[in-house]
């Protein structure tokens, strides 16, 4: 078994880790906040007094951050004090250029890494189904798929350095346009009286099926596993998407593509996050497009 140092213990960080210690790992954990430790420690985490100890008997060194800036901040402290052929995954959703330099700063240490962003929210987390999307090269993804697989349901190896994050920011597009798509029709059911249920039996077995509907349905009652049966707490935090498109707004401009949905994506979850909703789930849209708090 393997001991691995995890940084960043959030609300996918620790139960990520949690599946890591039922694997038999001995994970060293270290977060800035000390709830988030209190928590670690319950799942049979390690807790250390900062990132620089966690790391330093570890093979496999994981991040799950919130941005690039964290990420780099933290490479540039723990890249020095690792153990020699360490590997590091960095599974936090970031810009694809912050990936790359976080590649550098391991091979500046002669370290392996691989970018390993994730997709199934905190119910995938816990359950250990989560999809990652890898980038790297081939030697650094051999030695990091079987450390991934007790939080995987799906593993992708998508090309080198920051195609993981590549893929990741194309995903969540996807996800912010479809949320709002999924809102807005519940809000018209509403509307033109038909109940919540009715509209999800429909759509969750026709044309209109996809994840945000079937898995994160931003209405309380059909799906179990929706913020929306729980006041609409994270969850994928509203701040978090609006990160993650403005992340796919910058690389499409950056790349020449044409993906006026996905600004459109950006600007609502802007305004619902200035409304003062940065902390809610982001399925909390819903309120806003219904004129009402979240
Ligand atoms: N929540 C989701 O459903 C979800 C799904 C897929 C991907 N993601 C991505 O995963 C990443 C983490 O998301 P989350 O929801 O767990 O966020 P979170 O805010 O709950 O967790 C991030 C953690 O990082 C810690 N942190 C920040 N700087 C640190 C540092 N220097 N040293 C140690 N700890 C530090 C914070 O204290 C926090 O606990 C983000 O990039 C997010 O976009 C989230």
């Amino acid at each position: 078994m393997t001991t691995i140092a995890f940084i960043g213990l959030g609300n996918m960080g620790n139960p990520m880790a949690a599946n890591l210690v039922k694997a038999g790992h001995t994970v060293n954990g270290f977060d800035l906040m000390p709830e988030n430790l209190v928590v670690a420690k319950e799942h049979g985490v390690v807790v250390m007094a900062n990132a620089v100890a966690a790391v330093k008997d570890a093979d496999v060194v994981i991040t799950m951050l919130p941005a690039g800036k964290h990420v780099l901040s933290v490479h540039e402290d723990i890249a020095p004090k690792a153990k020699k052929g360490a590997l590091f995954i960095d599974s936090s959703t970031i810009d694809v250029e912050s990936a790359r330099k976080a590649h550098a700063i391991a091979a500046r240490h002669g370290l392996l890494s691989v970018d390993a962003p994730v997709s199934g929210g905190t119910g995938g987390a816990t359950a250990g189904t989560l999809t990652f999307m890898a980038g790297g090269s081939k030697d650094a993804f051999a030695k990091a798929e079987p450390i991934l697989k007790p939080m995987a349901g799906r593993i992708v190896h998508c090309g080198d350095d920051g195609a993981g994050q590549a893929a990741k920011i194309c995903n969540n597009m996807i996800l912010g346009i479809s949320m709002i798509g999924v809102a807005e029709a519940f809000v018209l059911a509403e509307k033109l009286g038909l109940s919540h249920q009715a509209l999800f039996d429909v759509a969750s077995t026709s044309s209109g099926q996809c994840w945000s509907l079937t898995t994160y349905c931003p209405v309380p009652g059909p799906v179990p596993t929706s913020p929306a049966n729980n006041g609409y707490r994270p969850g994928f935090a509203a701040a978090l998407m609006l990160k993650d498109l403005k992340l796919s707004q910058e690389a499409a401009q950056g790349a020449g593509a044409v993906t006026p949905l996905g600004a459109e994506a950006a600007q609502l979850y802007a305004l619902f996050n200035a409304q003062g909703n940065a902390g809610a789930d982001f399925s909390g849209i819903i309120n806003f497009l219904r004129g009402a708090p979240a």
